[in-house]
Order: structure tokens, then sequence, then C-alpha cells
């Protein structure tokens, strides 16, 4: 594509030299820059791409974009923002993918794997063709891909619809991180619906406060229905029991459907059962009353269901069907998933990794426990400080028993990160153990019949980030052995 093309999409820029170059592929690692591509300069938190213009220059690239005076022997175009620059270009370059997908966002702070899950098995049950982007995988079909980010850069991303439009596929879900929204990773997105889940704390080591945080999450709400777009109708599904959807019904300019339970909305859930295999509950929708018997877990779930209900609802798909796909999801890797060997205690493995995420799974849990509760948590590194001694806190609330150990210290001292949780609770209930696998072998050698462990945080994580060293570490394989070695 001639960069001129490309850059008529852009509103407002700056040229050093008046030239056309064919661009052949956009690049925003001086690593991957070759002979025909425009480099875009990204000042990160680590590096500044600026610093690497010159390489990408030499290395082939025929234009370099960024937002400041560059001195290279390419033409340069300046922008103010060049993520968001990036977000646009790779939106043309790729033929505007998402604007000839169903599109699906959905963001808040707990439930977005889960809830893209059930989705996208609606839609496959359902005989669409499908894709998924999120924290666990990217999936194309059935071919499944590895991601670095919960949502991934544009450049990633944009390629990911293409590659999609090849594939025949013709609806995709994906979650959209507040990290995402802010780093403009999205821009160009032609979403069809936008799902909000819930807005409780996470994240304040980037987003600073709950204010920032939360105006993070309004923006794919606001940009909804504001670039180039297909003229399909779009649709904001909120969570009416959160207070944040308030904010994102004055600010989007989408139809609003509302889903809930406490609160009188659209799609509501009412008379909840909880029961050791399942939950249950009243589904109530504008046309119907029908009864939905959940192999899911916990009020959380409900929400989750009455997300997924809401947007195939929206998309077209007969309610039937929906509650058909929905009451036989079994779970989503690692989120409330129990690893069975043939014990008389029940082992939960859970991505909560919040403090809201670990006291609705720990109440979950009580509903059902017969023996005691042991819950074993860590926090993460480099991460939010202000949310450990808050999960230290419910953790030794909620169980009868709290063993805080690792969860990923990545550069942090792991024995600080415990410090901070255990500032979080005068309890004599809790030991700690540093060694995540010991924490684990400790709980399941003492556990009785009846018994329930939860190991939280790390839900399907394959891996445990040490320093800067990525260890094989699965929480569920580290369990299972545990329990096999309690039996022989
Ligand atoms: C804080 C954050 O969001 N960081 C993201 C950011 O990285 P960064 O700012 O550190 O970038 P950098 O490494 O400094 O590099 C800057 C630029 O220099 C370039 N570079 C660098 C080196 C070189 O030799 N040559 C070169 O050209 C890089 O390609 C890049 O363009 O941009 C990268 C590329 O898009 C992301 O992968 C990276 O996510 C890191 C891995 C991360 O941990 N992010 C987390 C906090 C995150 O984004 N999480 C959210 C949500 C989590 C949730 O679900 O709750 C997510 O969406 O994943
Ligand atoms: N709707 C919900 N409300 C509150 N907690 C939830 C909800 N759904 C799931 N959880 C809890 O949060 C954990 C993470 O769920 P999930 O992975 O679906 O969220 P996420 O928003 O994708 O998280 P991340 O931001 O890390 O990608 C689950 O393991 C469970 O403990
Ligand atoms: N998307 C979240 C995942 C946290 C998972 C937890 N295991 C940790 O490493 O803190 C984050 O990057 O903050
Ligand atoms: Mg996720």
């Amino acid at each position: 594509m001639e960069l001129k093309e490309l850059l008529t999409y852009l509103v407002n820029y700056e040229m050093d030299i008046a030239a056309n170059p064919e661009i052949t592929s956009i690049e925003m690692d001086s690593r991957k820059a070759g002979k025909g591509c425009l480099f875009i300069c990204i000042e990160g938190l680590v590096f500044d791409g600026h610093d690497f213009a010159e390489t990408a220059a030499k290395n082939g690239a025929t234009a370099i974009l960024s937002e400041k005076d560059l001195n290279v022997n390419v033409p340069v175009i300046k922008v103010r923002d060049s993520k968001k620059a990036m977000a646009i270009i790779a939106d043309a370059f790729y033929g505007h993918p998402s604007q000839k997908l169903h599109l699906i966002g959905i963001t808040g702070t707990n439930g977005k794997t889960t809830t893209s899950h059930l989705i996208e098995k609606v839609f496959s049950d359902s005989g669409k063709t499908t894709g998924m982007i999120g924290t666990i995988e990217m999936k194309i079909k059935d071919q499944s891909y590895k991601v670095a980010n919960t949502t991934p850069d544009s450049l990633f991303l944009q390629n990911a619809f293409h590659k999609m439009i090849e594939e025949k596929v013709d609806t995709a879900v994906m979650e959209v991180s507040s990290h995402a929204l802010v780093q403009g990773r999205v821009w160009g997105c032609d979403y069809d619906i936008a799902v909000f889940t819930n807005l409780t704390q996470d994240h304040l080591d980037y987003h600073k406060n709950m204010e920032e945080y939360q105006f993070a999450k309004s923006l794919l709400f606001s940009q909804l229905g504001n670039t180039y777009q297909k003229s399909t109708k779009k649709f904001a599904v909120l969570n009416n029991d959160d207070p944040a959807s308030e904010m994102f019904k004055r600010i989007t300019s989408a139809e609003v459907i509302t889903y809930g339970i406490d609160n009188d909305c659209d799609i509501r859930a009412t008379n909840i059962t909880i029961g050791s295999q399942g939950t249950s509950f009243t589904l109530q929708t504008p046309k119907s009353k029908r009864e939905i018997n959940l192999k899911l877990m916990g009020k959380f779930s409900v929400y989750n269901v009455l997300a997924s209900i809401t947007t195939c609802l929206l998309s077209g798909i007969e309610l039937d069907q929906i509650i058909k796909s929905l009451e036989n999801v079994t779970g989503v890797s690692g989120r409330f998933e129990p690893v069975i060997e043939g014990q008389e205690f029940t082992v939960i493995v859970d991505y909560a990794h919040t403090p809201d995420s670990l006291e609705n799974v720990l109440r979950t849990i009580k509903e059902f426990a017969k023996g005691s509760i042991t819950a074993i948590i860590g926090c993460g590194g480099d991460r939010d400080k202000t949310k450990r001694p808050l999960m230290a806190g419910i953790a030794a609330d909620l169980a009868d028993r709290a063993i805080f150990t690792s969860d990923n210290p990545r550069t942090e001292d792991p024995l600080q990160i415990l410090k901070d949780m255990e500032a979080g609770t005068d309890a004599k209930n809790y030991l700690t153990i540093p060694d995540r696998k010991e924490a684990i072998e400790y709980a399941v050698e003492r556990a009785k019949a009846d018994d329930v462990i939860l190991i939280a945080g790390k839900g399907h994580e394959t891996y445990q980030i040490i320093g800067k060293d990525v260890l094989d570490f699965d929480d569920r394989i580290v369990a299972r052995e545990a329990i096999k070695a309690v039996k022989k």
C-alpha cells in the first residue's frame, strides 16, 4: 500500500520529505524491521522506540512514524501520539478487518475471560465461525495461538482480525483490558457490542486511582460507534448492579441494555440457588421467564452468564439455543477448576487475583463446603501493591486457614510481597510458606475428608515468573502430584 493512502486516515501529522514509498509491512520493533516497512516509534515503559529509528532505517525501513524530530535518511511522519496513530494505520493497512466481523468487546475487572468463553461457546454451538482473543489464548476457529497480553497491541490485533477474515470467521469476541484502552491498542476497532462486567480494585500501579481506572474502562463505551464504522446498530451491555454503569450510560451513544441481579434491569436473574454441583436461577427477559441450571458455581458466574445471554440475544441467537449451550458449559480453564484425583477432599484452582474475585470465590465455597476451608494465595510482583493487604485480609477472614505464598514475584523480593500481605491481617489463622509448591503440598498433606483447598491467583498459568525467569509451574499439576503422594 502507498504511504500516502495510509496517511489519509490520520487527521493530524507533519511530514519532513514529500515522498510516497510503497509500504509492505508495519513494525513497532526494530528487531523485526526490514525492507519496505513503516517503522513506528513507541515510547514504552522500558525502552523508547525512537532510540531504534536509525537501526530500523539501516535495516531497510522506508519510512518512520515518530512523536519526535529524528535525524534519519528516510521520510519521517511526525504525530502527537504514535500508539493511536499506529492503531489507525494498522486498521487501514489490513483493510479495516473489524468492520467485516461481528465484533464483541468485553471489559471490566473480573469475568472478561470467562464471559468471552461463554459467548464464544454459544456462537460456535449455533453454527457461527468464531475467533477469540484474551488472557488464555487467541483462537481462530479451532487453532490456538499464544498471546503476550490479554489485549494485544494494535499491530497484532489488526493482523489477527485480517487472519480471521481469511479464515472466514464471522464473529469475534475479545477481552479489552484497561491498559489496552489507555494505550489505544483498540483504536479503530469497530465493536458491535461492548460489554461491561464490573469495576473493583486492580491495576492501581498503572492507573493510580479508581477514577482513572474507571475512565480507562469508559473509553470502550465512548468509542463505541465513533470510528469509521459499519452501519450496524451498536449496543452497550451494562451490569446494572455496578455503580460504574451509570457513567458508561451517560457517555455512550450506543443503545444501552442492562443485566443484573439486585437492581431492576432488562435481563435479570432472581431466585439464585448455589449448590455443590452448580447454580440455578430464574431468568427474566422482557419476553420470557425461564429456569436455568448451570454447572458453573457462584453468584459471580450468574453475572457472567447474564452478560453472555444479553450479548447473544442482541446478536440474534434464539434464547433456547443460548440456554442449551450455557447449561452445558462445565467451566473455563483455571477458573474454579476442580483437581480430581480420587481424594476425599476438594481442591479448586482459581484465577482470583483481585480482592473482589477472591471474596466472591471464597463466599461461593462457603455456600457448599462441609469441612474446613484453606485458602492458598499470593500476590503478583510489579503490580498493584495496595491489593496485597486487602487480599490477605479477605483470605484470613473468609477461610478457616490461609496460607500466604508466592504468585509471580517478578522483579520484587518475594518475602517483601509476603510482608505487604501480612500487614493486612491481625488474624492468627494464617501461615506463610514462600515456596508455592511447598504451600500446596502442606495443605494437601493436612486435608481431611470434606475439606476444601482453594489455590488462587494463577488459574490457567503454566509458569511462575521469578526475577526475569519464567519457570514451569502449573497449580493443577502440582496439586495433582501432591494428592497422589498422600494417597500412596
Ligand atoms: C505496562 C504495559 O502495558 N506494557 C506493555 C508495553 O510495553 P512497554 O511500554 O514496556 O514497551 P517497551 O518494551 O518499553 O518497548 C517500547 C518500544 O520499543 C520497541 N523496541 C524495544 C527494544 C528494541 O530493541 N527495539 C525496539 O524497537 C518495542 O518494540 C516497543 O515498540 O507494550 C508492549 C507491547 O504492546 C506490551 O506487551 C507491554 O505489556 C507488558 C508485557 C505487560 O505486562 N502489560 C500488562 C501490565 C498489561 O498490559 N496487562 C493488560 C491487562 C491485564 C488484565 O487482563 O487484567 C493486558 O492487556 O495484557
Ligand atoms: N463476574 C465476576 N465477578 C467477580 N469475580 C469474578 C467474575 N467472574 C470471574 N470472577 C473471578 O475472577 C477470576 C478471574 O476471572 P476471569 O479470568 O474471567 O477475569 P478477567 O477479567 O479475564 O481477568 P484478567 O483481567 O486477569 O484477564 C475468576 O477466577 C473468579 O475468581
Ligand atoms: N492480568 C493480570 C494477571 C495477574 C495474574 C497474577 N497471577 C499475577 O501475576 O499478578 C495482571 O497482569 O495484572
Ligand atoms: Mg482475562
